[in-house]
């Protein structure tokens, strides 16, 4: 899926493609990227080398994927010996690592989970050709290829699309500041566990339900919604046609129009705004209430 058109994608293993992948920094995001690559089936991949750090990730990679997983010590070695590097590590200090590395501009393709990393800073400090550099935003649920990863700003690489389909999906935004704003996407947990559990709350106030019974009942309901949801979702109008199907003058219709007459759309404006405006480094994210 992208913001205005669709991407032809690449067979497997065609020429030039960067089957032989490295990650430098092996947290908690490398370590989904690398679980959710190893186990889907759709591209073939080479090999995947992960940086030794952190060592108990890396070491679990790789007993975990033996005929595909190696870990380096040193994060040259690893753009010495694969094409696809994905770099997986703090934001503050992507710069001094980047710049300490030499990339080959014919062959390496650097893919940036730093978040807050600017394009053209990854582009200064890896001195690639922009075209060779994008960024990638994802959930630890990659791993299960759940989820759905933003990417930008390919000049067309149909490989990246590909893999990123084949590990659950992929929206693509022709911007930065449209990678900005999908970002808002990726903080929807908090709301909707908060609102899970003041529901959780308010029924164990109302019933005699223990809070381990309301839980449940509380969190089957939203898998159930949202799983109705997700049927025909790339239909441009599943949203308003899941809204208008709720019964006339029944109690779902009226629960939205009370919500919306309270304000609570606005709050989510305000709340996602806010949002926008500290991932664009604009602010803290506050909001003022
Ligand atoms: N976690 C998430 O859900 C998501 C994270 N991101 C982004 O991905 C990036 C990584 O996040 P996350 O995985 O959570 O963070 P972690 O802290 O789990 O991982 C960071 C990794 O970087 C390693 N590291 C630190 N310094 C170096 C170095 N000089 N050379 C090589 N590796 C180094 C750390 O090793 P050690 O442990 O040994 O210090 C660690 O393995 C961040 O920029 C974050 O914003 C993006 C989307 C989602």
């Amino acid at each position: 899926m992208t913001e205005s058109s669709s991407t032809t994608a690449l067979a497997a293993g065609s020429d030039g493609n960067p089957t032989k992948i490295g990650f430098i920094g092996c947290g908690t995001i490398a370590f989904a990227i690398a679980t959710g690559i190893a186990t889907q089936s759709k591209i073939k991949i080479e090999s995947i080398a992960v940086s030794k750090r952190s060592e108990q990730k890396s070491k679990l990679l790789a007993e975990t994927f033996p005929d595909l997983v190696t870990v380096q010590e040193e994060n040259q070695k690893i753009l010495d010996e694969n094409d696809l590097i994905f770099l997986c590590v703090l934001p503050q200090l992507t710069s001094e690592i980047l710049k300490n590395l030499k990339f080959d501009t014919k062959r390496h393709t650097l893919v940036s989970l730093a978040s807050t990393t600017k394009l053209d800073d990854l582009v200064r400090d890896s001195k690639l050709d922009a075209t060779r550099v994008s960024k990638m935003i994802c959930l630890p649920s990659i791993a299960r290829h759940q989820g759905i990863s933003l990417h930008c700003c390919p000049t067309k690489n149909p490989f990246l699309t590909s893999l990123f389909e084949a590990t659950g999906g992929v929206t693509t935004l022709e911007s930065e500041s449209g990678l900005e704003a999908a970002m808002m996407t990726t903080c929807v947990m908090g709301p909707i566990y908060g609102m899970m559990k003041h529901g959780r709350d308010w029924l164990t106030q109302h019933t005699n339900l223990s809070a381990a019974e309301a839980s449940e009942l509380v969190v089957k309901q939203y898998v159930g919604a949202v799983l109705e949801a997700e049927r025909d979702c790339d239909q441009p109008n599943r949203l308003e046609d899941l809204v208008a199907e709720q019964t006339p003058g029944g109690i779902n219709e009226q629960a939205l129009r009370n919500m919306e007459q309270l304000g609570g759309m606005e709050t989510q404006t305000k709340v996602m705004d806010a949002i926008l405006s500290r991932i664009r480094g604009e602010s803290d994210g506050s909001v003022v209430p």
